[in-house]
């Protein structure tokens, strides 16, 4: 890219999880960690939980076996620039995107991730659905201390890693502006989502989240989808032993998510994704950031 040249950005967000947007359809565009931590600087740049750069699956070699399925794949990074194998509110942002930009048609798509193809639905106005995969429940656990108070975590996987804690109060979660210390640290070698948990009402929940790589976040689509998972399971059977979905509202601070575990397994997420503004970066800030 030369100087002269002006990068596109967005800005969008799911649940007030938001992200800056970066079409690159060729993938031309050599983003480093610290180029995304500094374009998430909520001062010295734009500001965001993450990135969601937009490049054809067929230009990435981290997509291309995706690329007969899914056109497009979502690269998605942490706000601290770490890579993360899957990003819920991203996907609904990522797919309003498309729509946005004339990419794709209103209806049913397909999109790379770094988790494997995930299927949307995606209407010109209205909430997003997208079939998130299975949820993996792990036996393995780890306790986690907020306050000297300690509880056991369900230990699930979205394609990224969850710790979901069940407490009385979500102010029993702290300030949340440093990981929540758990332990054996050995069970999430690569870090891991630390969701805090309380009851509003029979299948609605509440959370808050420390996200991997990003910290407190208004909303983590994975970590709704990990926590509704969790409670369907200390509520009771299965839905693949009971034949029937399990249905959840899972509240986060920046608004409300719907899940549903199908009896074959399948996670489905429904929830807004807004575009809320575009522009260009400055050159020269760009340059200095990519350097
Ligand atoms: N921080 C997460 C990725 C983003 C998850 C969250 N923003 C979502 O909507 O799923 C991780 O490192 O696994």
């Amino acid at each position: 890219m030369t100087s002269t040249q002006r990068l596109a950005y967005l800005k969008g967000h799911g649940t007030e999880n938001d992200f800056v947007i970066v079409p690159d359809p060729d993938g031309r565009l050599d983003l480093p960690r610290a180029a995304v931590a500094r374009i998430c600087d909520r001062r010295a740049g734009l500001g965001g939980d993450g990135v969601l750069r937009v490049v054809r699956s067929a230009a990435h070699p981290e997509a291309q076996d995706q690329a007969d399925e899914a056109e497009w794949f979502m690269d998605y990074r942490n706000g601290d620039g770490s890579i993360a194998e899957m990003c819920g509110n991203g996907v609904r942002v990522f797919a309003r995107y498309l729509l946005h930009a004339g990419l794709v048609e209103a209806g049913d798509l397909a999109i790379a991730t770094r988790a494997g193809v995930r299927r949307v639905h995606v209407a010109k106005t209205g909430d997003v659905t997208v079939s998130m995969g299975r949820a993996e429940l792990f036996e393995e656990s780890v306790v986690v201390t907020v306050g000297g108070r300690s509880w056991p975590a369900r230990n699930v996987s979205m394609g990224n890693p969850h710790a979901v804690v069940f407490v009385e109060d979500l102010a029993h979660a702290g300030d949340l502006l440093a990981v929540p210390p758990f332990s054996p640290a050995s069970v999430y070698p690569d870090g891991v989502n630390i969701e805090f948990v309380a009851d509003r009402g029979p299948h609605h929940v509440a959370m808050r989240v420390h996200e991997r790589g990003s910290g407190e976040t208004r909303s983590c689509g994975t970590g709704a989808c990990a926590v509704a998972v969790a409670t369907a399971r200390r509520d009771g059977p299965a839905p693949a032993e009971t034949g029937t979905p399990a249905i959840y509202t899972v509240d986060v601070l920046g608004g409300s998510l719907s899940i549903t575990e199908l009896p074959d397994g399948t996670v489905e997420m429904t929830g807004p994704a807004e575009i809320v503004a575009e522009g260009t970066f400055e050159p020269a800030w760009l340059t200095a950031a990519l350097a």
